[in-house]
């Protein structure tokens, strides 16, 4: 099956959730969500870190095979929580079109 790219994080999603509800033996994501979140925010700041070490490279494969490692593991926090992945989207969303520095500026003083 093919997806396009911004169904790809919709489908991953979709099988965290499923693997959350029908956790197997085989499955990484059932592991990971059964020794629950520190264990997850564990691995995010791991792999946080090394998509900075590629980063810091610059060589281009290891920088997206970082990042997607990343990604999923963002994914994995999220279905944990119950947070639907709309929710991410819908931020970004809302974002979208307004200038970092702007939004930053319309802030209420803290
Ligand atoms: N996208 C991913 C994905 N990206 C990374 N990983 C796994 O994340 C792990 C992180 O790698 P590391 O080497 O840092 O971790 P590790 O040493 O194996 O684990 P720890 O002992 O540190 O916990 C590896 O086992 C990777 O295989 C993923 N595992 C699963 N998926 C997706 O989730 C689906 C379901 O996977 P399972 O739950 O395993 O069936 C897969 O079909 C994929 O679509």
């Amino acid at each position: 099956m093919s997806y396009e790219h911004d169904d790809i994080l919709q489908a991953v999603y979709r099988v965290i959730l499923e693997r959350k509800a029908n956790p197997s033996e085989q499955s990484y994501t059932a592991s990971l969500i059964r020794k629950g979140n520190d264990k997850i925010l564990k691995k995010l700041g791991e792999e946080a870190t090394e998509l900075v070490i590629a980063g810091k490279g610059g060589e281009r494969e290891e920088i997206v095979y970082e990042a997607a490692d990343l990604f999923f593991h963002s994914l994995v926090l999220l279905g944990f929580h119950d947070i639907p992945l709309d929710a991410v989207y819908d931020e970004l969303r809302r974002r979208f079109g307004v200038s970092g520095i702007a939004e930053k500026q319309s802030r209420p003083i803290e």
